[in-house]
């Protein structure tokens, strides 16, 4: 397992991102999945063929999806002898299937695999309450007719009371958008500038559908030719109207400047140039670094959403590069509070010195190149997937200027996470 081989990244497909209880709202994870990998399939000729491996996965999970990936595939037109797994990461899933099944093709294990993800905020799997649940067990493990109606009498009218998935840190019980205010307010983020970030986002994605930047990357569904979330008259005037839904009253975070509730799947095509050489296909570019960091939000010491910021110089320094030296910057956003934190931190010359140990600022980015065909707020974020549509959408960027460039990823996970890539075109 010696040989390190270059990863290109051949081609991407999504399915148009819906927003919660939308068009997807009787769509399972199971079947955006394979929706996403029939487009892929279609697109590149692998109707009826073998991919190395498929890895993929989702955040939010009924038990009946414990193999989501190998269903998908079996859904599929893909060849049934395509070996598949679930892996998870939270936000970070659909880019860390594309590490997972990269590094393998760089060993040279296999020579071709499909990473995504894809999730359902609609279609949500309610459990039963911990009561019900340990009544329903013993109930089972009873022996005898009259020992199960002894242990279901012991049901309640509070054991009915469903377990819903909570968009929640377990172990702080604050959301997302809870933590990603505090951090807000620790680098002063401002409303406008949330705002003006946001309204780019939506301007950006409409701009990239009107050029048909997108036609090679989404393939409709359920009705769905455009991510729904998409108002492409989206102004930062307009959006300085709309009410704080994080941070209490004062507070600078809205439902426009936060990313919707979102349903959708997207997967990438990975393979060794010599695979893609030999089935005509070209590669739009190659991963050549990818990075994961995470950090102790539980004690307050750093912000939920703030591992990228300690991924990147790490990635960077691997790599020999600045954080100048970029083309395009693709920052996940989760909230636009959070790619602005986290822009900067990396100007902040005391932070990057105690928490990155660096002896000056990471540096400044051109904003100009952020986020240029529009992001997580404007697409809609279903959690799995935004991995798979971030590399699809950069190594498209990158290919289509037709000359050497270079783009960085960042992605912030729950859990305190960061996973975060470099693609190159040569
Ligand atoms: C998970 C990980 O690992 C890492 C991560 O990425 S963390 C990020 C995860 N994301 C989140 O936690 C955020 C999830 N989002 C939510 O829970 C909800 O969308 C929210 C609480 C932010 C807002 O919910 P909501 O209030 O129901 O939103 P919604 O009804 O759609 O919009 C509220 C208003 O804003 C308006 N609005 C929204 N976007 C707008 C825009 N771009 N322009 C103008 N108006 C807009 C809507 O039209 C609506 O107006 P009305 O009240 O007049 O109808």
């Amino acid at each position: 397992m010696q040989t390190v081989r270059r990863v290109a990244v051949i081609a991407g497909n999504r399915i148009p991102f819906a927003r919660a209880d939308g068009p997807y709202a009787t769509a399972s994870n199971q079947d955006m999945l394979t929706a996403a990998l029939d487009g892929l399939a279609a697109r590149t000729g692998l109707a009826g063929e073998r991919v190395g491996e498929v890895a993929a996965g989702a955040v939010l999970k009924h038990s009946r999806d414990f193999n989501l990936a190998r269903e998908s595939v079996l859904g599929s037109v893909l060849d049934p002898a395509t070996p598949a797994y679930d892996l998870q990461q939270a936000c970070g899933t659909g880019l860390q299937a594309v590490f997972a099944v990269a590094a393998k093709i760089a060993l040279g294990v296999i020579d071709s695999g499909i990473a995504g993800g894809a999730d359902t905020t609609s279609d949500v799997p309610l459990g039963v309450n911990d009561e019900l649940r340990r009544t329903l067990l013993a109930a089972r493990r009873a022996r005898t007719p009259g020992g199960r109606a002894k242990a279901l009498a012991a049901v309640r009218p509070r054991h009915l009371v469903p377990e819903i998935p909570r968009n929640a840190e377990p172990r702080t019980g604050l959301s997302m958008g809870e933590h990603a205010a505090l951090t807000a307010e620790r680098w002063r983020i401002g409303r406008r500038e949330q705002d003006e970030l946001a309204a780019a986002s939506h301007q950006r994605l409409a701009a990239a559908y009107e050029e048909g930047f997108f036609d090679p990357l989404v393939t409709p569904y359920r009705g769905l030719t455009r991510d729904q979330n998409l108002r492409p008259d989206s102004t930062a005037d307009a959006l300085a109207r709309l009410r704080p839904v994080y941070g209490g009253p004062d507070g600078t975070m809205t439902a426009g400047n936060s990313t919707p509730l979102s349903d959708g799947a997207a997967v990438v095509l990975l393979g060794s140039e010599e695979w893609a050489a030999a089935r005509g296909l070209e590669p739009l570019a190659y991963l050549t670094a990818y990075e994961t960091a995470a950090v102790d939000y539980v004690s307050g010491e750093e912000g939920l959403l703030m591992a990228p910021a300690y991924a990147v110089p790490r990635m960077l320094a691997r790599a020999g590069l600045g954080l100048g030296d970029f083309d395009f910057y693709e920052i996940h956003e989760a909230f636009a509070s959070q790619v602005l934190a986290t822009l900067a931190a990396w100007e902040d010359k005391a932070y990057c010195a105690d928490r990155l140990g660096l002896d000056a600022p990471l540096g400044t980015i051109d904003r100009g190149r952020l986020n240029v065909a529009g992001s997580s707020l404007a697409t809609g974020h279903p959690f799995a997937a935004t991995g798979a549509r971030i590399v699809a959408t950069l190594a498209q960027l990158l290919a289509s200027r037709g000359r050497p460039g270079r783009g960085l990823i960042s992605v912030c996970a729950a859990g305190g996470q960061g996973v975060t890539a470099i693609l190159t075109h040569p």
